[in-house]
Parts: C-alpha cells; structure tokens; sequence
C-alpha cells in the first residue's frame, strides 16, 4: 500500500485534475492550468525521485492527465495506472523521454508530451562552458586557489590546452549539438569567420561531415555528444573508442549518462591525466562510478544543462500545455520546434499542443496554425 504523499492544491475546484510531480519553476504554468478550470496537485513531497508507488498514489482514482519529471520510470505500471484514473495526458518536463515507456503510453490512449525548443541554446552553452573549463583546467585552479595553495605564478601552473585552431567533433549534431557547433565558432557564421581569419593571414574555420563515428574521435581535439539515448546509443563512448581518441583530448557530455560507460571512462581518465571530461550526466544518476569523483580531469556538475531561469520556466510552461492541450482536445503544434508563441507572456498561447511524440501513433490531428 503506497503511503500518502504531501501535495499542494491549486483551484479546488476546477473540473480536470492535474498532478504535478514536482514544484516547477515560474507561476505561468500554474496559471495556464487554473485558468482552464484545472484543479492542479503538486507533489511537495521532501523527496528528489519519486518511486512507482509514490506516483501511484498521487494519481489516485481520478485523474485527467501528469507533468512528470526525467527521473521517474514512467512505464506500463504508471501508464495503466493513468489509463484507469481516466487521464489521457502526460507530458515529461525534458526533452529527452528515455524514462518514458511510449509504447506502454500508446497503448493505453495516453499522450507523451516533451519540452523541445526552449533548451537548445542553454544546454549548447553549458557543453561549450565544459569544453572551456576542461581546457583551461578552470574547475581544478578554483580549488587551488580556495585551497590558499596558490603561492606566486609558475611557468607550469596549471598548463592546460589552447582550443584556437583545434578541430571539434560534435557527435550526434541535431538541435543542441548543432547549436553547440555554432558556438564553438565564435556566434559568427562559418562563412564570414572563415573570411575574417583569412583577411587577417590565419586559418580559416572548416567544417565537415565525417563518414564514421570513429574519424571524429580519431581526428578531434575535442569532442561533444548530443545524442538522444537509446538501444542504438548506450555506451556509444566505451573502452575501445575511448582508445582512440587523442590522448589530451576533452570529451563532453550534456546528453544522457549511458551514452558513456563510465566505468571504462573512469579507467580512461586514471590512465590518461592529460585526457579531460566535463560531465552534466552520468550512468547512475545521481550516483558516479567509484573513482569518478577522484579524478581532477574530470569536471563533473549535476545535470544543469537547462538549468536558466527563462528555459526551466518554459519548460514548465510547454509542459503544463501539452497535458492541457490533449484534456481540452487541441490539435498539435506544427513545429515543435518553433514554441516562441506558446512562452510570450503578453498574451495567450496557442490553443494546440507544443510537443506531443506519439501523436502518429494516436492518431491526434496536427494543428491549421
Ligand atoms: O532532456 C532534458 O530536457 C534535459 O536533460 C533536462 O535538462
């Protein structure tokens, strides 16, 4: 028998319940929702992961639709349970639905909502802030420093790697990795720095599309991995490919832990001290592999790839609406990727669902807007 959980209701008594399983960030979200005659739950549980059982309860008898979090197993048990409340929406606050069973999702007539388009640009920028920390060994020299084990300057002091003119391999180049690209050459097109460079005697930026996986990790100073996880992309990065990367090359990884077996990384960082990581996710979150957190080439933060305010609170937004677009019976948003209109504060978002990913699959119609 599950045990009751601590919530926290909005609107009484509105006619659709909704379940939140977490506070979110902003209050627009929470509008959007009680303005449409939602009774909304949020979970205020002092717990960071909610298990199956937790969300069970929650859930309860009757219940039209969830905004869940990237941490919960949401599979065949929570999606029947769903199914039986009546509920026939979900939407994951993430862009990444790894936790979530979609089939299992499908076949209970429920929607699967997703958040892209509003953290592209803010996970590119904490993988390009790695890549410089990992360079320039930032993470390591703050620790000397609060240490008070900086005594005077020193030829050798934290020597790290110059990233001007090395080559840079993104693998897995959809949104956040292309804007990644992006901003590894300077917010300039390649076009007009490339001419730049040249103007001024120096090499132009190039770029390519290399034919196998293998030539990127060979042929890169550094590396970043943006791919979604899935059969095809669990432990993508093992010991072998660690093994032929360059031997000081910076490996960065802001998509989802298992891309990498950490293990074997954890063996690559021991052997190699030249080699570096900057890492936002790891196999067992929110656990690391032993070692990991003894290694200085190794900068590690917890996940907070999206973590800026305007991205967190549109996430919770296009979340909220994808749960509030499929209770209401709205179409969905032609391009999910184009989301600005559904975050403009001054006025009313769309009546259709920015992001649902098994609307083929539930045959739910695409909207005219
Ligand atoms: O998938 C996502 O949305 C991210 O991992 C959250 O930061």
């Amino acid at each position: 028998m599950a045990k009751p959980v601590s919530i926290e209701v909005w609107n009484p008594n509105g006619k659709y319940r909704v379940i939140s399983t977490k506070p979110m960030p902003g209050t627009r979200w929470i509008n959007l929702l009680i303005d449409q005659d939602c009774r909304l739950e949020i979970c205020t549980q002092k717990k960071t992961i909610l298990s199956v059982e937790d969300i069970i309860a929650l859930i309860g008898e009757k219940c039209d639709g969830v905004i869940g979090q990237l941490t919960e197993d949401w599979g065949e048990v929570l999606f029947s349970a769903l199914s039986r409340a009546g509920g026939k929406a979900f939407s994951n606050m993430a862009v990444g639905y790894n936790n979530v069973d979609v089939n299992a999702a499908t076949k209970y007539g429920v929607s699967v909502g997703n958040t892209p388009g509003v953290l592209t640009e803010t996970t590119a920028e904490l993988a390009a802030s790695l890549s410089v920390a990992a360079a320039r060994r930032i993470v390591e020299a703050d620790e000397f420093m609060r240490a008070g084990l900086y005594d005077g300057w020193l030829p050798h002091l934290f020597v790290g790697n110059l990233l001007k003119g090395q080559t840079v391999g993104v693998i897995g180049a959809g949104r956040i990795g292309s804007a990644y690209a992006r901003m590894m050459v300077i917010s300039l097109t390649l076009l007009t720095y490339g001419e730049f460079l040249k103007a001024n005697g120096e090499q132009p930026v190039t770029w390519k599309r290399a034919a196998t996986m293998e030539e990127v990790l060979r042929e890169a100073d550094l590396i970043s991995l943006h791919p979604i996880l899935d059969k095809t992309t669990y432990h993508l990065i093992n010991k072998e490919r660690l093994s032929i990367m360059k031997k000081e090359a910076i490996l960065v990884n802001c998509s989802r832990g298992p891309v990498v077996d950490e293990v074997a990384l954890v063996e690559h960082l021991k052997e190699n001290p030249m080699f570096r990581v900057g890492l936002d996710v790891f196999e067992d979150e929110p656990y690391m592999k032993p070692g990991l957190a003894d290694m200085k080439n190794a900068i590690v933060v917890p996940h907070i790839a999206s973590a800026s305010k305007w991205t967190r609170e549109g996430m919770a937004t296009l979340a909220a609406l994808n749960v509030l677009g499929k209770i209401k019976g709205y179409p969905i948003w032609s391009n999910p990727n184009q989301v600005e209109p559904f975050l403009n504060e001054n006025s009313p978002p769309p009546a259709a669902c920015p992001s649902i990913v098994n609307a083929k699959a539930l045959g739910l119609t695409a909207s005219k807007l």
